[in-house]
């Protein structure tokens, strides 16, 4: 499957010094041919690293892509089917909720769902919407 190929070599540029744990992703965007891809970007300030998720996501919008068809994910897992993490799939949301996710072993398997059955009920821009207070905080 050509996106998670893509995911495959994004990982071979993981920075990962601290976990050893390399991650790549690649994101189609919808009426495009592109890829974008990225890996995980860890730090000495461990809280401070990104995943490869969000940095291939990040790299998509700032090239002006914000509607996706799929993102695929690939490690070195060889028997687990990788899993974005939570901050990843609500960072995925933030662009809809009916787009694919490919989740990969590294034999180049892998397991889809959607970004809705990776996070149900979830929080999103409509919400935010929704939710604007007219008055807003008296006490302020
Ligand atoms: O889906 C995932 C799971 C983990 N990581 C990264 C974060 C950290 O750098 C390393 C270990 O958690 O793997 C990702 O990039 N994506
Ligand atoms: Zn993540």
């Amino acid at each position: 499957m050509a996106l998670v190929q893509k995911a495959q070599k994004a990982k071979e540029q993981a920075y990962c010094p601290y976990s050893k744990f390399r991650v790549g992703a690649a994101v189609l965007a919808i009426y495009s041919t592109v890829f974008l891809t990225g890996c995980n970007v860890e730090n000495t300030s461990y809280p401070l690293g990104l995943c490869a998720e969000m940095t291939a996501i990040s790299k998509a919008v700032s090239e002006g892509y914000i509607s996706f068809k799929a993102i695929a994910i690939a490690s070195d897992l060889e028997d687990c089917f990788i899993s974005p993490c939570g901050a990843c799939r609500q960072f995925m949301r933030e662009f809809g909720s009916q787009w694919d996710v490919y989740m990969s072993k590294s034999d180049g398997s892998y397991k889809l769902m959607t970004v809705e059955e990776l996070l149900p009920c979830s929080f999103g821009p409509d919400d935010l919407r929704k939710g604007k207070n007219p008055v807003g905080n008296s006490k302020l």
